[in-house]
């Protein structure tokens, strides 16, 4: 399955932020959209997943799809409890016991489970974000975009999640976008780089890193290779 992206234009006032950018990505890959702090990573995801309109141009292969995002914020809903928080999504996709059970997996898996009820006021900003990811995770939709989720996370807990995702959740005609601007993130996860600059928005080149991600801390050499072809843009 492919999304494809055709001719897409966006400006803000006198800002062009994309022109004319023509893309396709592929299910059942992880996605990197990487590039420079400003050059316009998160307008061009959320064009392409329908949150932002573009000015001109369209998005092929959106039909019918379910999306989960975890945002740069958390984006919790502050009147409620994580778990409640974790419900509100889930409920309208499982039953109520399902619902419980799944918020249950997903918070143990970011290790929240203890602070289900507490509301998001009362957590740290690593804590609030590890709700935000328990919640995506839970909902696990057909495009999944992540837009830097791993900002404040001690860095176990964020190689755990990464492996989550390598393993477990990069599967079933999924269509998996992770933006950073974190080169070892990129490269720990990725299975093709689009490498940006900006502005606009322009593509200088894509890397598809041959090797499989849950084999790449045995292939140090060949993925230092890699990194000198992604730092040799900045
Ligand atoms: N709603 C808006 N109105 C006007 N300008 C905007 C708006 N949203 C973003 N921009 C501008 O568009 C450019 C690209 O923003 P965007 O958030 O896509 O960058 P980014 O690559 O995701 O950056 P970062 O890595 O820092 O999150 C920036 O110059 C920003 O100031």
């Amino acid at each position: 399955m492919k999304i494809q992206v055709k001719e897409l234009f966006k400006k803000y006032k006198d800002l062009q932020v994309i022109s004319n950018l023509n893309m396709d990505f592929s299910s059942d890959r992880i996605h990197c959209i990487f590039g420079p702090s400003g050059c316009g990573k998160t307008i061009f995801v959320n064009i392409l997943t329908g949150l932002v309109d573009a000015d001109e141009g369209w998005v092929e292969g959106l039909e019918g799809k379910s999306f989960s995002y975890i945002f740069q914020e958390d984006r919790l809903i502050p009147w409620a409890t994580v778990e409640e928080n974790m419900l509100f999504v889930l409920e309208s996709h499982y039953s109520k016991s399902e619902a419980r059970q799944l918020a249950g997996e997903y918070l143990s898996l970011v290790n929240l489970l203890k602070f289900k009820n507490s509301y998001p006021e009362q957590l740290s900003g690593g804590m609030k974000q590890r709700a935000a990811i328990a919640r995506a995770f839970a909902y696990g939709g057909d495009i999944v975009v992540m837009d830097e989720p791993f900002k404040g996370l001690d860095l176990e807990l964020k190689k755990g999640l990464m492996d989550y995702i390598i393993n477990d959740w990069n599967h079933k005609n999924r269509f998996f976008f992770f933006i950073t601007h974190d080169v070892d993130e990129a490269l720990y996860i990725a299975d093709d780089i689009h490498v940006f600059q900006g502005l606009p928005l322009t593509l200088k080149k894509q890397i598809t890193i041959e090797i499989p991600s849950c084999d790449r801390g045995k292939y140090r050499n060949e993925m230092g290779r890699y990194k000198d072809l992604l730092l040799g843009d900045f």
